[in-house]
């Protein structure tokens, strides 16, 4: 296990716009839009139950359940008996699937601390700059995929002309190749088109942060279908700091996302406050 180091919080900025990191393997996977409810179909007089599953962490669990509405009237009915279902169960609606969604463990430490194959989570802009902050940290120990995530931003995309969407999320597997680099995924949530003094509103970074964490969900499910491994995913307290929107609303709208059939659906925080 990696030793902790103090957090960075260093108001220096890296200088990165101008220089063309070292290249690295490409690994952006598609965007796809943000996935369906569950209970799309639900009848209008489903009943929605909200339940906490343990007060010691902040968790959020909510079942949903649908009840028959659409049973047809005696006098709707057919007046020869055999149109009647001889199996009762036939005739029954089909009843939606629970929802549920994210589920937030907080953790007090290092991100970086992670086992191998963890995806590690944070908030980033879509300038190709991981300047300030964690990004700062997770560019020194992550130099390959700083590169690629600068490629995907300036060179796949260009932010003048044609910029990153954000809501959207770049997912990187492990690539470095140093000797004692360490294997982990990065989660880039852009969450933001710019940063510094030009960063979004706080309440447009809350809106792209949603879109943003579901496509990372599919993503990593869509990886894991391909056979890759991944151990889980730990999240800083994303948008937090340099983004300045207090985490509890960043809470609120991580413990909304409805987490879709075969996803992970649990995100350890990780942080010092
Ligand atoms: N080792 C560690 N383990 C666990 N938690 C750690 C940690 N080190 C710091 N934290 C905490 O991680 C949270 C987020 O804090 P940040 O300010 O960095 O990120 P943010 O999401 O508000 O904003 C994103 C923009 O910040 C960057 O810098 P630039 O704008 O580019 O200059 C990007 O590039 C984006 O653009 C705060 O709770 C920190 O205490």
């Amino acid at each position: 296990m990696p030793k902790s180091q103090p957090l960075s919080q260093s108001k220096e900025r890296i200088s990165n716009q101008n220089s063309v990191p070292a290249a690295a393997g490409m690994a952006s996977l598609s965007s796809s839009p943000e996935g369906s409810a569950l209970l799309k179909n639900s009848p209008p007089d489903a009943i929605q139950e909200e339940s906490t599953t343990n007060p010691t962490v902040e968790s959020t669990m909510s079942l949903s359940k649908a009840v028959s509405s659409n049973t047809p009237e005696a006098e709707d009915r057919p007046s020869i008996s055999t149109a009647e279902p001889k199996d009762s169960n036939t005739a029954m609606p089909s009843i939606p699937k629970a929802t549920r969604t994210l589920t937030l463990t907080t953790h007090f430490g290092d991100i970086f601390w992670a086992p191998p194959n963890t995806v590690l989570i944070h908030a980033c802009n879509t300038q190709g700059s991981w300047g300030a902050g964690i990004a700062a940290r997770f560019r020194s120990i992550y130099p390959e995929a700083y590169a690629t995530y600068w490629r995907y931003c300036v060179k796949d995309h260009d932010p003048k002309t044609n910029p990153v969407p954000t809501g959207s999320c770049l997912l990187i597997p492990p690539c470095e190749t140093g000797a004692k680099s360490r294997r982990h995924w990065i989660a880039c949530l852009f969450t933001s088109a710019k940063y510094g003094k030009a960063k979004d509103k706080p309440n447009a970074i809350l809106r792209n942060t949603g879109p943003a964490v579901k496509e990372m969900l599919q993503q990593v499910r869509d990886a894991k279908r391909d056979g890759k491994e991944i151990a889980g995913l730990w999240m800083c307290k994303i948008n937090s700091a340099r983004f300045a929107v207090p985490w509890a609303r960043t809470v609120k709208v991580l413990e909304d996302i409805e987490v879709e059939e075969g996803c992970i659906g649990d995100i350890q925080v990780w942080g010092y406050e």
